[in-house]
């Protein structure tokens, strides 16, 4: 369990999330939902412990995050930022470096984390572009290799920040189809969502912030009927059911 007690965060000496409070839900997918800038990638760093807050304290099982080494914390907890570089590397090399906090000091890969990345590759349906460079493929699929190298990390906490944006619908789904397989694996989820009705049908719990601080954190369907997203949004709802078996979804207009 990973909890955030009275935490403030920013740059530059600039508070930008503050007194946060939350204790993200074991083996749940939690979304972090907000409007632009209202501090949910900062929230998603900081509880990843990429960046420093300025007060509080943060707790992976009871222990402090700050007494983590790094090699130990990238055991724990996994983070796949919004926007990375695409490195001059092949498929299979940049999931192996989600074995890295495994390898011992030689680095030197071993037969296990040799069968991990490649059934990574395989759950992921990635086989065909094993050899191939990274920058050869389409964001859809080399969204679906980073996810490898999460998957090859093997953490029990994982963070994604916005792992949908620039997909077309059909990856989107894929993708959030692939995070709840993660969630069967036992993995506990936390990742940042534009998309309200992704965020609400795809989630067991959403955190839904406003300035820098958590509004409300609930069910879907209790932060759905609470209708702060309408007002933060300045947008009406309203809850829909589709296809053969009456699918919940949520439809958000102006
Ligand atoms: N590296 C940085 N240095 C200084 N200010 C930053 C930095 N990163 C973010 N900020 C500021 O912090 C605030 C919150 O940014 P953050 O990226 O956490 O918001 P967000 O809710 O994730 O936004 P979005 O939905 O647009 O991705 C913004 O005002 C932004 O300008």
């Amino acid at each position: 369990m990973i909890r955030l007690d009275k935490i403030s965060a920013g740059y530059n000496k600039v508070e930008i999330i503050k007194n946060i409070n939350i204790s993200f839900k074991e083996g749940n997918i939690t979304s972090i939902i907000g409007k632009n800038g209202c501090g949910k990638t900062t929230l998603l760093r900081t509880a990843s412990n990429i960046l420093k807050p300025f007060g509080g304290e943060i707790t992976i099982g009871g222990k402090d995050i700050k007494s983590f080494k790094n090699k130990e914390l990238a055991k724990k907890l996994s983070f796949l930022p919004q926007i990375r570089t695409v490195p001059n590397i092949t498929v299979y090399q940049l999931v192996m470096h989600g074995r890295y906090p495994h390898l011992g000091f030689s680095r030197t890969p071993k037969n296990e984390d040799k069968e991990i990345v490649e059934k990574a590759i395989e759950d992921m349906r990635l086989n065909k572009y094993l050899d191939k460079n990274l920058q050869e493929l389409s964001g859809g699929q080399r969204q679906k290799v980073y996810i490898a190298m999460v998957l090859a990390q093997d953490t029990d906490i994982v963070f994604l920040d916005e792992p949908t944006t620039y997909l077309d619908v059909n990856h989107q789904l894929e993708i959030l189809e692939i995070v709840k397989e993660l969630k069967k694996m036992g993995k506990t989820i936390i990742m940042v969502l534009h998309d309200l009705n992704n965020a609400l049908t795809y989630s067991d719990q959403i955190c839904l912030m406003e300035n820098g601080e958590i509004v409300i954190y609930d069910s879907p369907q209790a932060v759905y009927e609470s209708k702060e997203i309408d007002r933060i949004f300045k947008v009406s709802s309203q809850q829909v059911e589709v296809g053969e078996d009456e699918k919940k979804q949520y439809v958000f207009y102006i």
